[in-house]
């Protein structure tokens, strides 16, 4: 019976609705910018598009713009819009939504509110073990474009 309470709980958050989350590949000639998870966020220290979850209500372009804005302070024009992926965590499942974007003309340069550091990573070096892992599947999207 004890064994019961945990089980039943895995079993919820596995076939529960995923989390939507968007997120900006935000592109800059061949590198890409990349962003640390703050302590105590999950995923604390591992790196990440910018991004977030989709509010409700909001569009996932919405979602993005007001992400960028609230994490980095700055505005993109999206260029391509990539595949979802499901990706399962201990907690739960997230949909990510991916976005190629480049800044805007006008726009301020990012700077990090919210996560730990940012960094402009080429191309060929993004796929590091301390990437998000639901970010493996967005790398191999984002590789395969011109
Ligand atoms: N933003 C973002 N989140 C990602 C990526 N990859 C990935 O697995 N995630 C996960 O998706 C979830 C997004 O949550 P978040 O914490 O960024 O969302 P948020 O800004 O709305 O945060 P909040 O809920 O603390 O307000 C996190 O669990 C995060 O670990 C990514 O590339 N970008």
């Amino acid at each position: 019976m004890g064994n019961l309470r945990p089980t039943s709980a895995k079993i919820m958050s596995v076939s529960a609705a995923p989390i939507d989350v968007v997120c900006a590949i935000i592109r800059r000639g061949d590198q890409i910018l990349l962003a640390q998870r703050p302590p105590g966020k999950s995923l604390a220290g591992m790196w990440e598009f910018p991004g977030g979850k989709i509010d409700p209500g909001e569009t996932a372009e919405e979602a993005l713009h007001r992400e960028l804005m609230e994490e980095l302070g700055c505005q993109v024009v999206i260029l391509a819009v990539g595949p979802p992926v499901v990706h399962a965590y201990e907690w739960g499942r997230i949909c990510l939504h991916p976005f190629l974007c480049e800044l805007a003309s006008a726009s301020p340069k990012p700077t990090a509110h919210e996560h730990s550091e940012l960094a402009w990573v080429f191309k060929k070096n993004i796929l590091c073990p301390d990437l998000a892992p639901a970010d493996v599947a967005v790398v191999a999207w984002v590789e395969n474009l011109a």
